[in-house]
């Protein structure tokens, strides 16, 4: 995110944001700031509902949830190029390395020549006076020959911590693309992934990309009778269901991306299946949520149900991501209109 804010407004904006941070007990660190800054100027409004939905009724946005925000919303790391900067800093550092441990052995090689030709000064008296010369020198090529070894390990320290920068940089770049509440794909992700699977399909139009859409059902009413927790947890709940039909479905494979979309809908993208296949697998996962009992206390009277519609459809040819991705959410709407826990498809001719 760029801020082209007057000074005069990003002092307003500030001013507003404090109390909030304040009240909403938010830590103090820059990533904190950034959020609520972006919330207040209202620049951001995907931020801005997503914060809303986490603090609603009144819940407090924690640690955890502000950093997921700040992540998703707000920084604009591009994995890609971090994963390249730091590959270049690597890089920079071996060939350093690799340099100095060259200086060393140029500087060893020098100081023994110099230590042979001492020798043979000091075995002739009249050149005295030179020897003396000659130590000296012999004295300070020791010298730097310490000071390129200390700046070898120096240099090897550093390739440790450049190491770690770049496996931070790679978890980072994993957990830009990861549901903070889920653990599946985020919207990020599976848009990326939509937009790689419409712009590269399969020559056989039989075999292109499908797509599963779903929506729990009521889940407002679940939000308003049990409180937002309880609300995540069955979202959390609908996702392990969601992973593991995608998993059978795959054989393993990991094909098939399973990603949270937005506040209560998910989605199931098959790069290259049928759209029998991506019925199948709609209608295992309309079975097993309804199927699924959610506790909400340690009793067997404090069980809820939940119910999801989905919609299911396949790539037409020439087709771009989000004329793909409307006709699904048509077909999961349809479901919604025809009574909810079911399935619909709209086939692709
Ligand atoms: N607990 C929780 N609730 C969320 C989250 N994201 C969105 N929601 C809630 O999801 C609800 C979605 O409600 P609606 O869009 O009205 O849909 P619905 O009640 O599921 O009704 P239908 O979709 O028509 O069956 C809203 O109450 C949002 O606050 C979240 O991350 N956690």
């Amino acid at each position: 995110m760029k801020y082209h804010d007057s000074m005069a407004r990003s002092a307003e904006h500030l001013r507003a944001a404090l109390p909030l941070m304040t009240k909403q007990r938010a830590a103090l660190h820059p990533a904190s700031y950034a959020v609520w800054y972006e919330f207040v100027s209202g620049s951001n409004p995907k931020l801005n509902q997503a914060l809303q939905i986490h603090t609603a009724g009144g819940n407090t946005l924690d640690e955890a949830q502000t950093w997921a925000l700040y992540r998703e919303h707000v920084c604009d790391l591009d994995p890609a190029l971090g994963g390249k900067i730091a590959d270049g800093f690597s890089q920079v550092l071996d060939s350093m390395a690799t340099s100095a441990a060259q200086a060393g052995q140029e500087s060893a090689r020098f100081d023994n020549s110099l230590s042979a030709w001492v020798e043979q000064l000091l075995s002739n008296p009249p050149a005295q006076t030179q020897a003396d010369v000659l130590q000296e020198l012999l004295s300070g090529t020791r010298e730097i020959r310490g000071a390129l070894s200390e700046l070898q390990q120096r240099l090897d320290s550093s390739q440790g911590e450049i190491h770690s920068l770049r496996e931070e940089v790679q978890r980072a770049r994993g957990e830009a693309l990861l549901d903070a509440l889920t653990g599946l794909a985020n919207r990020r992700a599976f848009d990326q992934h939509l937009q790689q699977c419409t712009s590269n399909p399969p020559g056989d139009s039989a075999l292109a990309p499908c797509l599963v859409l779903g929506d729990i059902d009521f889940f407002k009413q679940v939000n308003d009778s049990y409180g937002h927790a309880f609300g995540d947890r069955v979202l959390r709940a609908v996702a392990q269901t969601l992973k593991g039909v995608a998993a059978q479905a795959d054989k393993g494979q990991e094909t098939t991306i399973a990603a949270r979309v937005g506040g209560e809908e998910f989605a199931m993208l098959l790069p290259s299946g049928n759209l029998q296949q991506a019925q199948a697998m709609a209608e295992t996962m309309r079975s097993c949520v309804a199927a699924s009992r959610i506790r909400r206390g340690d009793t067997e009277q404090d069980i809820r149900r939940v119910t999801i519609s989905l919609g299911v459809t396949q790539l037409r040819a020439g087709e771009c991501a989000e004329t793909f991705f409307k006709r699904a959410d048509r077909a999961l709407y349809a479901s919604k209109h025809t009574g909810r826990n079911c399935v619909t498809v709209l086939a692709a001719a």
